[in-house]
């Protein structure tokens, strides 16, 4: 018998009538088979920000906020004032930001890893956001990141204003969408601002037709951030950790992990439906059931800490639930 039929035989002989948990059961299954255990346990969670400033949202003005923002709110989520700040706070989730290419020189402070590649990618409608040397850079500084952090779950957070246009177009190239299907308002423009945006989208699309190698596809795109994360998951994968995927920014990073090697999949647990036009096609093309749905559009992590209750209780009902036999109750009428 292999490990997923092990850990579906046991949640059966649990004191409740077959398969009544409904998706915390698919959950706690999922999750066995990821860290290979029929006891799944998870321990020091950590929530990792990664962050990233993005040339097309300089050039472009792609985003409803400045480019400032990035900066501000990593210092605002250091400071314990973000959504995810709080969210990771009310868990008991590490939170580590790092600075993979933020246009701001930062002092050294506890919770803040400087890995910067550059300030900022370069304008995607004009040439590649990030070089192959760079792109493989900030890769590697995601593996390294996870690499150093104890536990075996890595929730993913991430912040850099412009990342929804590098995510829609990591979308577009990836999951074989339209820019029409995928370009939504991201921090909140109206519908001018998404029309804007999609056109701007349209020239990266048009100049970088060619990439097709995932990491060529990427490395077209940016950011900074979203190659971290690339490694991150990849790291975390081999380790045998749990990765639970925020919203539209952290999915397009599973896009391209998934695109290199299909065999991360069974590690990503995917918290929630972003309210991002396009996430659901991301979702799809993935084969993936998100655990959420609650019309979240903001990134940060903010999803994956509100939906890291349900891992750790899909782990205890797989390890504490008494059994029929355990409890003496009866089982099903033959
Ligand atoms: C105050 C503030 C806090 C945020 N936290 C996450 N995001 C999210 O919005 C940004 C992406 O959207 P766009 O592509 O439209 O710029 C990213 O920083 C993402 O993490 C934020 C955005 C803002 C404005
Ligand atoms: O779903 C997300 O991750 C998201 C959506 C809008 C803006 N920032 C992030």
């Amino acid at each position: 018998m292999n490990l997923e039929q092990t850990l579906r035989e046991r949640l059966d002989a649990k004191t409740k009538p077959i398969g009544s948990l409904g998706r915390l059961e698919d959950l706690a299954v999922q999750l066995g088979v990821a860290l290979g255990t029929d006891e799944p346990s998870l321990d020091h969670p950590q929530m990792i920000v990664f962050a990233g400033d993005h040339g097309v949202a300089a050039a472009h003005g792609v985003s409803a906020y400045p480019r400032d923002v990035t900066w501000q709110m990593v210092k605002n989520i250091l400071a314990g004032g973000a959504a995810v700040s709080v969210l990771a706070r009310q868990h008991g989730i590490a939170l580590t930001v790092v600075d993979c290419g933020v246009d701001h020189d930062f002092a050294p402070q506890p919770g803040l890893v400087l890995r910067k590649v550059t300030p900022g990618t370069a304008d995607s409608t004009q040439g590649p956001a990030m070089t192959a040397a760079e792109c493989a850079q900030a890769i590697q500084h995601g593996r390294e990141v996870v690499r150093a952090l104890p536990g075996n779950a890595v929730l993913l957070g991430e912040l850099g204003i412009g990342n929804t246009s590098a995510a829609s177009l990591l979308c577009a190239a990836l999951a074989g969408c339209t820019l029409d299907d995928c370009v939504g308002p991201g921090t909140g423009l109206d519908a001018a601002g998404v029309l804007r945006k999609r056109g701007v989208l349209q020239r990266a699309l048009e100049l970088h037709k060619h990439a097709s190698e995932p990491l060529q596809v990427l490395a077209a795109y940016g950011g900074f951030e979203i190659a971290a994360m690339v490694g991150a998951i990849q790291q975390a994968a081999q380790e045998r950790r749990v990765v639970v995927v925020d919203g539209f920014i952290s999915t397009s990073a599973v896009l391209v992990a998934h695109a290199v090697d299909p065999k991360v999949l069974p590690s990503c647990v995917f918290s929630h439906r972003s309210g991002e036009r396009g996430h659901e096609l991301m979702l799809r093309h993935l084969g993936a059931k998100p655990l959420l749905d609650l019309g979240l559009r903001l990134g940060e992590g903010s999803g994956a800490a509100l939906a890291w209750p349900l891992l750790v209780s899909a782990c205890l009902i797989m390890r504490d639930m008494a059994t029929f036999e355990s409890a003496r109750v009866s089982g099903k009428t033959p």
